[in-house]
């Protein structure tokens, strides 16, 4: 029987490195894919940073590629990446949201356009670097399952895949610990072993979310308006709502004598709304874009983990069904800042039972 084939995505980094390798190893026909998601021609050929997609990238996944002997490419997938994410992100922050665009790039760019391309070429699978591992449970369903690595978990980000794209697809560095994958890449001679770990968001360079926005949406952005409290009083000037997130106690430029946090964005009035940290906790939260993963839906009322940012810990709360597309968590002890548009991912002792995104 002929092997199975899988598309690697190469990030030119050591996880995607060596799950080629561990692929080519298990008896899989092992294909490299470099995306070109975000740079323009000019500086991809001259980027030295190391960002997920630069020159470096793509060298470093080349040479991996040579080293391990298989065949490598490099496919253009800057508009699927602008529409799904650049664009995303710019039109949630002028809305006062808080997007996870690495969320919607795993979703609609590394799995529906990669995948798609890899199956119309033939390809069996797709596989990561992530360090998460995927099952198919005794109910049918595939899921998400915490890396063997606790403190590596990328389960947060992948909440969205759906049961197609997941029946397609390989982790296998998922088995492993950060350490070993390391040493695998030494022992096999691979320079990237001690490459570091890439950088948050690949588009973004400084963490200047504004900035970019200032830039790709030049006079949609909304102007200074009103620092208020809840009732309205108001108490500042604020830059503008794309400068803010919930929770957020720094770079407000207001002195109050004692600390204060955005507790609200009102984009219908431009509005940023200030408190004491007790004002950003609450007990609930509702959420849309929901996905289930190791559970078909919500049954009735449903006792899960979830966890509302990246580096949220998770917190119980009773989960239920509210709409065609929305959900109601309700938690056992109140949650710090429930961001509208970050994600509310729930877990069912290990596994991705789904999500949502926050409203
Ligand atoms: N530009 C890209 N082209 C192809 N695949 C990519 C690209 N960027 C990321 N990936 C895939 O997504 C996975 C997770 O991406 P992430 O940016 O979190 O990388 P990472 O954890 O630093 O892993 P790596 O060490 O492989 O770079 C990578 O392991 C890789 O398989």
């Amino acid at each position: 029987m002929a092997a199975k084939k899988v598309v690697v995505g190469m990030s030119g980094g050591v996880d995607s490195s060596v799950a080629a390798y561990l692929l080519k190893e298990q008896g899989y026909d092992v294909i490299g894919v470099t995306m070109q998601i975000w740079q323009d021609e000019d500086e991809f050929v001259q980027e030295e940073s190391g960002g997920c997609c630069g020159l470096s990238a793509v060298d470093d996944a080349r040479r991996v590629a040579d080293r391990l002997g298989i065949p490598y490419y490099v496919m253009n997938f800057k508009q699927e990446f602008k529409k799904n994410v650049m664009d995303y992100f710019t039109a949630e922050y002028l809305k006062g949201r808080t997007p996870n665009p690495c969320i919607a790039c795993n979703r609609y760019v590394k799995w529906e356009a990669l995948l798609n391309r890899s199956l119309a070429i033939g390809a069996d699978y797709i596989a990561t670097g992530h360090y998460a591992r995927i099952e198919q449970l005794s109910n049918g369903r595939y899921a998400i399952k915490n890396s063997v690595t606790a403190v590596k978990d990328q389960t947060y980000a992948l909440y969205n895949l759906t049961q197609e794209q997941l029946s397609h697809t390989l982790m296998p560095v998922g088995a492993y610990h950060k350490d070993e994958i390391r040493k695998i890449a030494e022992e096999i001679g691979l320079m990237v072993a001690h490459k570091k770990d890439s950088q948050e968001i690949c588009f973004i360079s400084d963490n200047d979310y504004a900035g970019f926005i200032d830039r790709e949406c030049g006079d949609q952005v909304p102007p200074p308006g009103n620092f208020v409290l809840t009732d309205g009083t108001v108490v500042g000037k604020h830059k503008g709502i794309t400068h803010y997130t919930i929770g957020q106690r720094k770079g407000l430029g207001i002195a109050f004598g004692h600390p204060v946090f955005v507790t609200e964005i009102r984009p219908e009035t431009n509005e940023v709304v200030l408190g004491e940290n007790r004002d950003v906790f609450t007990y609930e939260l509702d959420a849309d874009h929901i996905n289930f993963m190791s559970i078909p839906d919500i049954q009735d009322e449903m006792l899960l983990k979830a966890k509302i940012r990246y580096s949220h810990s998770g917190s119980m709360c009773k989960v239920t069904r509210t709409g065609e597309d929305t959900i109601h968590c309700e938690f056992l002890e109140p949650v710090r800042a429930v961001t509208p548009g970050q994600a509310v991912v729930l877990y069912d002792g290990e596994y991705v039972a789904g999500g949502g995104t926050i409203l």
